[in-house]
């Protein structure tokens, strides 16, 4: 038998999908927040296709990010950033998480509001910080006080994440719930875009 709630949630999905899935998705958000992990699951559930923009910065560059950082130096690592994004905005429609400080550069976020539905996974510093604090692969956080530099981030940031199109408070549940929250989002945004 098919509960009531799952039909409701594939309603959802495809609410959001018709709606949106002709347009990129951006996830925005600091680090810690899920873009990475949430945006891909969002993608499989609206069976959209996926991309992590660190991922692909990766891929091209066949350099870690750290070593990117280390090698090149973090201008250089935001002007590969800036154009891997618009290439991947230009040859969307997809989802897209993008690394924490993609939409704090100016063209960058003048692009995904053009040419994207932006979502903020927005959360608590102390969400933040159990989550980054278990892996060293973020080398802005590589300080003597990590957790007090993710906080001057978030105080400098927070202003400009706000300014996507979605916001989601991202905490201490399933990420699956996240994920639902998202879509409802979603659906929610193409219901007022039909009215007006
Ligand atoms: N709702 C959640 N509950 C528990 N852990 C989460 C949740 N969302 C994300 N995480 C975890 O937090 C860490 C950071 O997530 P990630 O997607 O890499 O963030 P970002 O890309 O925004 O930096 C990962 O280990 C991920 O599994
Ligand atoms: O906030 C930032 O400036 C950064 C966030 C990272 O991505 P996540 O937000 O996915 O961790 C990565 O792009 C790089 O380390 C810089
Ligand atoms: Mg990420």
């Amino acid at each position: 038998m098919t509960a009531v709630s799952d039909v409701s949630r594939q309603d959802l999905r495809r609410v959001a999908r018709e709606a949106f899935g002709a347009r990129n998705i951006v996830f925005v958000g600091l680090m810690g927040a899920g873009k990475s992990v949430i945006g891909k699951m969002v993608a499989t559930a609206l069976e959209l296709p996926f991309v992590d923009s660190d991922a692909e910065i990766e891929r091209v560059s066949q350099m870690t990010i750290a070593e990117l950082f280390d090698l090149y130096g973090e201008t250089e690592f935001r002007a590969l950033e800036a154009r891997v994004i618009e290439r991947l905005l230009k040859s969307g429609p997809r989802v897209l998480s993008t690394g924490g400080g993609a939409f704090i550069n100016e063209k960058s976020r003048a692009l995904i509001k053009d040419e994207a539905v932006s979502i903020w996974l927005k959360a608590d510093l102390d969400v933040l910080w159990e989550r980054v604090k278990k892996r060293d692969t973020r080398p802005l956080l590589k300080t003597a006080e990590p957790e007090q530099t993710l906080k001057t981030l978030m105080e400098k940031r927070y202003p400009i994440y706000a300014e996507a199109d979605i916001t989601i408070n991202s905490r201490n549940v399933r990420k699956e719930v996240i994920v639902e929250e998202t879509i409802a989002a979603l659906a929610a945004r193409a219901g007022e875009a039909a009215i007006s």
